[in-house]
């Protein structure tokens, strides 16, 4: 972290910016970087600090300067971009001004929309990356943001200072000094109300921080940017292992943290193209769930739709299911022997079916949505159904058995209905459940099924 001079115009800041994207390699050689620029203190320092390091012969030129009109603010809005053009033409450079209409978007959907327009214009002014103005407080904010909600050590690593073509130069700067960077250079620089909502998370970090530097460490925001840093190495160290590894068979034999980072590997690729689903799924949450599901074998529901399944210590992940939602699902069923595919994606499942002996049934069952798999199969039982039941340890028992114990009637046995999922039967319609069906006190979604009696 830099220290500041008390007095801004001995170039110090602008230095200590040269100095970080040197030693961090954020601009190779001859490459030129587009500012990103809201038209906020930190963006606009941004683009003051780089001018100043390249009127020193310290960095090359900016490319130029890109601002993205979300068409969600009205005119306040249209004041900001006047106001990004304004001070790009007084660094002597060219801005891309994008505008869109997001009057509705969500903040994950505008932030899409950003980065799409920033790529474009990157393109457009032939520049080579793309700097941001994220600062120290934001690391620390997000760190402990993080922390908060539960995290992983590669979430701890923060904001990175570089993910492919977008660059972090003032990671090392903290907000303070660009306030001060601003107002020494007389730059009335623009403020979004939209920020100052005291309900979102930021904010009420932002406030927090402080205090907490008071109670425990006044270099708190430091000391969480370098618990970032040092995450963010040894995050990229183990990324590099669990590339190497990511061929093995059978992930159970590789050391826990490796495994989890295969696992993580594969969420970020299979959410590739859907930011919405990767904020859902890749997660320390999912990777704990999905390194359990290698343990225990079956299958997992994930968000969006999709699900994964165990084959021989390896995670298959089947795509989102596509096809309208089911909400009082009939199906014609079963002469003996005929089968009926239920959707999982329904809530409640109602079989209409003639049922051997409705009176001595217990006709509904309640799953854990988290944990059955897309599609239930209802059929009648064959020859040789094993189901492992509830409370008996995994021990698997004959289906026929099962109804001979029960006291079903032999001549109703062969019309006896059985819920089976990919080869595993979960229900022994009215007499016995799998172990597998059992709901745990965490589950969020429930799907109850229904056996209904039609017919005489
Ligand atoms: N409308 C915009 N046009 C161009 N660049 C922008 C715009 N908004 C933000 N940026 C760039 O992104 C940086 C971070 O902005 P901000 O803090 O508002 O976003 P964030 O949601 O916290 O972060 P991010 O969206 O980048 O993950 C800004 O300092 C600026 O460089």
């Amino acid at each position: 972290m830099s220290s500041l001079s008390p007095s801004p115009d001995d170039h110090a800041l602008a230095r200590s910016l040269a100095d970080f994207v040197t030693e961090r390699a954020l601009l190779f050689p001859g490459e030129r970087p587009l500012v990103a620029l809201s038209g906020g203190t930190d963006s606009c320092a941004l683009l003051l600090l780089l001018c100043e390091a390249a009127a020193l012969g310290l960095l090359p030129q900016p490319a130029g300067v890109a601002h993205f009109h979300h068409g969600m603010r009205g005119q306040d809005a249209d004041a900001d971009a006047g106001f990004c053009a304004a001070l790009a033409t007084r660094g002597g450079l060219s801005c891309v001004i994008g505008l869109g209409a997001l009057a509705n978007a969500n903040e994950a959907e505008a932030r899409e929309a950003r980065y799409a327009f920033l790529q474009e214009a990157a393109q457009e002014l032939g520049a080579d990356v793309i700097a941001t103005a994220h600062h120290a407080d934001d690391q620390a904010e997000t760190v402990l943001m993080r922390v908060f909600r539960g995290t992983s050590v590669s979430g701890l690593a923060g904001i990175p200072v570089r993910r492919g073509n977008i660059i972090r130069p003032l990671l090392f700067a903290r907000r303070a000094q660009l306030e001060a960077y601003c107002a020494h250079h007389g730059v009335a620089v623009r403020h979004d109300p939209t920020n100052d909502n005291p309900r979102f998370p930021r904010r009420k970090v932002r406030t927090l921080l402080p205090e907490l530097a008071e109670s425990f460490n006044p270099r708190l925001t430091e000391a969480l940017c370098r618990l970032s840093e040092h995450a963010a190495e040894d995050s990229a160290y183990l990324d590099m292992l669990a590339v190497e590894h990511r061929g093995t068979t059978d992930l159970r034999t590789l050391e826990r943290p490796l495994r989890r980072r295969v696992i993580l590997q594969r969420l970020w690729e299979l959410t590739e193209g859907d930011a919405a689903l990767r904020e859902q799924l890749v997660t320390a949450t999912w990777v704990a769930r999905l390194e359990g599901l290698l343990v225990r074998g079956g299958t997992l529901n994930l968000p969006g739709d999709g699900w994964a399944r165990v084959r021989q210590g390896s995670l298959v992940f089947a795509p989102q299911r596509q096809g309208p939602l089911l909400t009082d699902w009939r199906g014609e069923l079963p002469v003996p022997g005929s089968v009926a595919l239920l959707d999982q994606r329904s809530l409640s499942a109602v079989i209409a079916a003639p049922l051997p002996s409705p009176e001595r049934q217990r006709r509904s069952l309640r799953v854990d949505c988290g944990t059955i798999p897309a599609s239930l199969t209802v059929r009648t039982v064959r020859d040789g159904d094993r189901i492992a039941p509830l409370g008996m340890a995994g021990k698997t028992r004959l289906v026929r058995d099962l109804l001979r114990e029960a006291k079903v009637p032999a001549e109703l046995r062969a019309s006896q209905l059985v819920v089976e999922a990919e080869g595993e039967i979960l229900w022994v319609v009215g007499v016995a459940q799998a172990e597998s069906t059992r709901v745990p006190e965490d589950a969020t979604e429930v799907l109850l099924l229904e056996i209904h009696h039609e017919g005489p």
